[in-house]
């Protein structure tokens, strides 16, 4: 099991009465909840980083656009090859990037890498294998055609697919849009997420802090986590007290500026959890209570007016493997991106651990070494348990320990996401 399910085949409406689901329905319920910004904007390739592509984008150009040098050398007849060597060729004129293509077929030119071939000649010859001598090249080895020369288009073809809508665009990407000419280009707007840290206990880092308080560490962790999201734009509701009336105001406030919300804390069983009971006196419905999952069991997902609700666990560890498992493949659907699971890598465990059959557990793990079948071995950090900060911290990745499993020991195969 990889988290990659969209269909919902069982479990539909369990979520909603409080059943507990297994972690890849819950998954998809999440996913399949939302429905894609459809706005765009059209940015300069630079502010076009990280951004989801609008459109599908067709080439209008070669690439190269013409027969082009590979080197510095000389462009040669392949045909003036003929009998015994070594052949004696003159030097007729000079050719370097970004000189306007010339016609000669007489003897050979100079060239330099990155200029058009003179139409007429088929072959380049690099210099080292050249003497030259007064105003000829003196050659040694038969030259055949078709060396060292760039043929236009070999690289990008007219009319050919670049990039599909849907894909974050990569440096490389900006790099190939800009090789057609293009400055611009269609991305989905940013989609509006926001962030509610619930909690009397909670202070922001750089405040006075009390006794029985605690710094806020879940703000930090998801803005940074949806920063490097440059798809997505975080509205920081900030800190918001464990009482009904804050929590369904901020929720209230928060559903009518953002796409999606996201509350960290004040979603499991206690009198102080308020999180369930807010987003319902605001007109929302929740389609998953419980997931069988460690950690993260209490997330909740559903939909608060016209808004996307992730109702994350306050412990940090529930709150990054809940962020990870959960809401930001919901978050990519959004967007627009076309890829939306995690990235799952195989491993191979090297750790012993006795698990819950009936729940899906995420792991901190460190990568260790390839072994001789090529795959990581990775060490379990901590006890995995949901208050830990130290653990994660330390991690390379989060292990995905499945259902059915009662004890992970080494040499077992297990996959594992990079953090
Ligand atoms: N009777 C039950 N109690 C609990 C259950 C349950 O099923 N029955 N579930 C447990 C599980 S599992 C988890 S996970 C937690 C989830 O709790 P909440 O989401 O309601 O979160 P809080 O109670 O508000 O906080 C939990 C823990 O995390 C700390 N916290 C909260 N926010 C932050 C933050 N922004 N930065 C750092 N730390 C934060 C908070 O102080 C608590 O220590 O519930 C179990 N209980
Ligand atoms: O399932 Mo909770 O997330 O252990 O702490």
């Amino acid at each position: 099991m990889t988290l990659t399910a969209l269909a919902l085949p069982d479990h539909c409406e369990a979520g909603a009465t409080g059943a507990v689901i297994p972690v890849d329905i819950a998954a998809a319920k999440a996913t399949s909840a939302v429905v894609p910004v459809a706005e765009t904007e059209t940015l300069d390739l630079l502010a076009a980083i990280g951004r989801v592509l609008a459109m599908d984008v067709v080439a209008s150009l070669n690439l190269p656009p013409f027969d082009a040098s590979a080197m510095d050398g000389y462009a040669v007849k392949a045909d003036a090859f003929a009998g015994q060597g070594p052949w004696r060729l003159k030097v007729t004129g000079r050719i370097a990037a970004g000189d306007t293509p010339a016609q000669s077929s007489e003897g050979s030119v100079r060239i330099l890498t990155g200029a058009p071939v003179p139409q007429g000649f088929d072959t380049v010859v690099m210099q080292e294998k050249c003497r030259v001598d007064g105003d000829s090249i003196v050659i040694d080895q038969k030259q055949r055609s078709v060396q060292n020369v760039r043929i236009a288009g070999e690289d990008v073809r007219r009319g050919e697919s670049l990039l599909e809508a849907g894909e974050t665009l990569k440096p490389q990407h900006l790099a190939l849009l800009a090789g057609q000419g293009m400055a611009g280009i269609a991305v989905r707007r940013k989609i509006r997420v926001g962030l509610i840290s619930t909690g009397n206990e909670l202070r922001e880092p750089g405040q006075p802090i009390h006794p029985g308080q605690i710094f806020n560490s879940n703000r930090v962790m998801l803005r940074a986590s949806l920063d490097a999201c440059r798809w997505a734009e975080v509205l920081d509701f900030g800190i918001v007290p464990d009482t009904r009336e804050a929590i369904a105001a901020a929720l209230a406030g928060a559903a009518t500026k953002c796409d999606a919300i996201i509350t960290t804390g004040g979603v499991s069983a206690g009198e102080e959890d308020h999180v369930t009971w807010a987003v319902g006196s605001g007109g929302g419905m929740l389609d998953v209570m419980k997931v069988a999952m460690r950690p993260g069991k209490p997330v909740k997902v559903g939909k608060l007016g016209g808004a996307l609700f992730l109702g994350l666990p306050g412990n940090p560890n529930a709150t990054l493997v809940t962020f990870r498992m959960i809401a930001l493949p919901a978050l990519r659907r959004l967007s627009g991106l076309s890829h939306t699971a995690p990235t799952w890598t195989q491993a191979v465990a090297d750790f012993t651990y006795e698990k819950r059959p009936d729940r899906t557990e995420f792991v901190p793990v460190c990568l260790g070494a390839a072994g001789s079948d090529g795959l990581s071995r990775v060490t379990m950090l901590g006890r995995g348990s949901s208050a830990s900060l130290r653990a994660i911290s330390r991690a390379d990745g989060i292990a995905l320990l499945p259902p059915g499993v009662d004890r992970v020991e080494p040499g077992m195969r297990v996959v594992f996401e990079a953090i």
